[in-house]
């Protein structure tokens, strides 16, 4: 099978992914670490990769960071646990990315949001625009208030991926229709001072 990703038409403030850049030349070393570790590294600045399974959150860190060709993503397999990866090229490019699981529990004790939102810088969330992104909208409303809830400074991004199927005027209304439900959803909740990007 060949997947083949075009080249991203939209940029506002809803992100749209639709390709993935070919090298950005980062050299890297793959870690599997336990999220509660305590070593410096978990001090580095910290962008979280949360979404629905299957939404493609793995797929963007291998082909971003890692060189992965597209067509390979379909051989990933679903992440079961925080999987938390260096970036550190250079004493300018040094963060980490933290790939959660699409089927993150919010409510399981063991779910520790205290550690995991507090040090965090940014936490992208990622929309399969082929799916049916109405559970996908109420799954990033939970994720976003949850972490507001902990810590408001973080950077709060959705990513519209997968773009790669849809028409070009398609494209464009799903970006209206998610950016206005997102947004409904935290007006609702009173919560209009977290802003998504
Ligand atoms: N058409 C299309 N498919 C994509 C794209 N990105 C990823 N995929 C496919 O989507 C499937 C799921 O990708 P993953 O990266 O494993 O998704 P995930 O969100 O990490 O999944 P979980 O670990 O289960 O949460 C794979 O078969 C990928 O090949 C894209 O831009 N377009």
């Amino acid at each position: 099978m060949n997947i083949q990703y075009e080249e991203p038409t939209l940029s506002s403030s809803y992100s749209v992914v639709g390709s993935f850049p070919k090298s950005f030349g980062y050299g890297l070393e793959d870690q599997d670490l336990d999220p509660e570790d305590s070593s410096p590294s978990t001090s580095k600045p910290r962008i979280l990769l949360m979404g629905l399974r299957r939404s493609g959150k793995s797929s963007i860190q291998k082909v971003v960071f890692h060189k992965m060709s597209p067509n390979e993503t379909l051989f990933l397999e679903s992440t079961n646990k925080i999987y938390k990866d260096d970036i550190s090229s250079s004493s300018f490019v040094n963060f980490q990315i933290w790939d959660f699981p699409g089927q993150v529990d919010f409510f399981d004790p063991t779910f520790d949001s205290e550690m995991i939102f507090k040090g965090t810088g940014a936490l992208i969330f990622v929309i399969d625009a082929q799916d049916d992104y109405m559970e996908a909208l109420g799954r990033l409303h939970l994720t976003v208030s949850r972490a507001y809830k902990v810590n408001p400074d973080i950077n709060f991004e959705v990513f519209i991926h997968k773009v790669d199927g849809l028409s070009d005027d398609h494209k464009i209304e799903t970006q209206r229709d998610i950016h206005q439900r997102a947004n409904d959803d935290l007006a609702d909740a009173s919560l209009e001072k977290l802003h998504l990007r």
